[in-house]
């Protein structure tokens, strides 16, 4: 990656211009650092010269006046048609070219706060690529371009998704969440199998279907189209393909083509992750069944059924809805537990707080949380210690722009780099330690900062967010009730020490690492979690 930090603007490389501007009163007007808006006035606004003219009754002056005009015009037309000249940003976004591909690194919360939301129709764009419709990604919600097909989608996953909406899912959500706490219980060391059993609230919400603890068909469909796409459109094979397109024109036999093959894989899994779980959906519908969930509802209030097109975005989303769940909620319980392994001091303070509120003899339930402000800082520092999108999701401009005097061009790829808000130094200090505290004030209350960048920005900012805030909140505070994380033995007794490993990609999250997940309930059985939960046994 061949990374450039710009320089800030010089004297000379500023846009000097003299035009005149409109009306028979002309006054001519001198600006510096040409900002967009009053460049594209002189241009736009400009009138045409014969009004003029014909109020002026002196030829030669008309004459002169014209050309000198006409001159000015065309020289205005030329600096803002050369606008590329004008320096690129310094410091806080830097300006780099991956291959041909130029990218612009936003690294500051106030500068991202101000191109992607009081700029968003230009910042709201994503970068497209060759490889999405090889890969079965080109009807991912968040890589598809601004415009009517992404405003279908979102309009779908707004309603269900909103804020106010969230408590509807609450039962769900303490459901799925009690029966991960079973599967702690009985088999302990596989505990990241479990967490990534875990979103399957989502096939609930969206299909009104609950999957079977083990071998669900539905879910083995969606998370097998995950687990292509992941392996498929790795950050190494989307550059590599990018650079070189025939690469996809050969056939599946040559050899060493083993993307052709995963192509082909991946077609066939995102035709059934669409396909398969909307028809369940749909012929219960035709059964009059009536499923409550994101499908039937809004089958019935766009009239999806006659209309290919909603049906399609339909399909989409609600698959869509289940893989931007999926990546996210695991890798944030991942990194929970991994920051409870290295934190017993912070374990057990929350555990203090959890009993104190709630006792010995339920359960949390989301009416517990805002007496658990020290639970919420926990959920909050673990967002920001080790965001899931550590450079988010990359967009794209639009136009051009100019920021401050900066030159940013159109179709240009820009990415928040999150990391560098949630680790900056001055709002967060030693901000590779864990500590929840910098999210509680003196008085014991929490702060207000949310570590919104965690989940994007502006109109592309995450449609699920409140919900999935409500699913890590309730999975880690009744993690935090009824177990705890410890460090490994080994055969002496002495800690495993853990050496953290993160897999690789635009979403990351812990590998399993060696843990003792140990229940801190009465008697520990599964008759007591039984009584706890009012679940049966899985
Ligand atoms: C801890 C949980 C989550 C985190 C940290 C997270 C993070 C993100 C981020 C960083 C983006 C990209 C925003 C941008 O482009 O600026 C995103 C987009 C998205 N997320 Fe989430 N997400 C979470 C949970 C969820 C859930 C539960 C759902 C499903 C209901 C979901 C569905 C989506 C969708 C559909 C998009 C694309 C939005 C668009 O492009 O308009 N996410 N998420």
């Amino acid at each position: 990656m061949d990374v450039k930090e710009a320089r800030g603007p010089t004297h000379s490389s500023r846009c000097k211009l003299r035009v005149k501007l409109t009306g028979n009163y002309r006054t001519w007007q001198k600006f510096d650092n040409v900002k967009p808006s009053k460049a594209r006035l002189i241009t736009s606004h400009t009138p045409p010269l014969l009004p003029y003219a014909m109020l002026n009754t002196e030829p030669i002056l008309y004459l002169a006046t014209s050309v000198f005009a006409l001159v000015s015009l065309s020289w205005a037309r030329k600096q803002w048609q050369n606008r590329k000249h004008l320096p690129l940003p310094p410091g806080d976004i830097i300006y780099a070219r991956l291959l041909t591909k130029p990218v612009l690194v936003i690294n500051s919360e106030e500068i991202a706060r101000d191109l992607f939301e009081l700029r968003s129709t230009i910042y709201s764009d994503k970068p497209q690529s060759i490889v999405y419709e090889p890969f079965a990604s080109d009807f991912n919600t968040a890589l598809l371009p601004y415009g009517d097909r992404w405003r279908l989608h979102r309009r779908i996953l707004h309603q269900p998704f909103r804020q106010a909406n969230i408590p509807t899912y609450h039962a769900g959500l303490l459901r799925t969440t009690h029966q991960m706490l079973f599967s702690f219980l009985q088999d302990p060391t596989n505990y990241a199998s479990h967490i990534q059993m875990f979103p399957a609230f989502v096939m609930s919400i969206v299909y009104d279907y609950q999957p079977k603890a083990k071998d669900d068909y539905l879910l083995h469909i969606m998370r097998r189209y995950l687990d292509l796409i992941v392996v498929a459109v790795g950050p190494s094979t989307l550059m590599i393909l990018e650079a070189f397109p025939f690469l996809l024109q050969l056939p599946t036999w040559f050899p060493g083509v083993t993307y052709k093959r995963a192509s082909v894989e991946c077609l066939q899994a995102g035709h059934d992750v669409k396909e398969i779980p909307f028809q369940y959906v749909k012929e219960r519908m035709s059964n009059r069944e009536m499923p409550a969930c994101v499908v039937a509802d809004t089958m019935n209030s766009m009239n999806g059924f006659e209309n290919e097109v909603i049906e399609a975005a339909i399909k989409e989303a609600a698959c869509i809805a289940f893989a931007g769940a999926h990546e996210t909620t695991v890798g944030t319980i991942l990194v929970f537990l991994l920051a409870m392994n290295f934190h017993p001091e912070v374990q057990a303070k929350a555990q203090a707080d959890i009993d104190r509120v709630i006792g010995k003899d339920r359960l949390p339930d989301f009416n517990d949380r805002p007496a658990l402000p020290y639970v919420d800082a926990i959920l909050r520092e673990t967002l920001r210690w080790n965001p899931v999108f550590p450079m988010g999701i990359p967009h794209a401009t639009t136009t051009s722009d100019i920021y401050k005097g900066y030159f940013i061009p159109k179709g240009v790829t820009v990415i928040a780099n999150t990391w560098a808000m949630t680790h900056n130094e001055e709002k967060y200090p030693n901000p590779d330690e864990f500590k929840p505290e910098r999210f509680i004030r003196e008085d014991g209350s929490l702060t207000s900062d949310t570590v919104p960048s965690v989940f994007g920005w502006g109109r592309r900012a995450c449609v699920g967010r409140h919900l999935g805030d409500a699913a890590v909140w309730i999975a880690i505070t009744s993690f935090l009730a009824t177990f705890s994380v410890h460090k490994a033995l080994d055969e002496h007794g002495e800690e495993v020490p853990v050496v953290p490993k993160f897999s690789s990609g635009i979403a990351i999250h812990p590998e399993t690492f060696p843990c003792r997940i140990i229940p801190r309930f009465q008697d520990a059985s599964v008759e007591r979690l039984m009584q706890l939960t009012g679940l049966d046994s899985l």
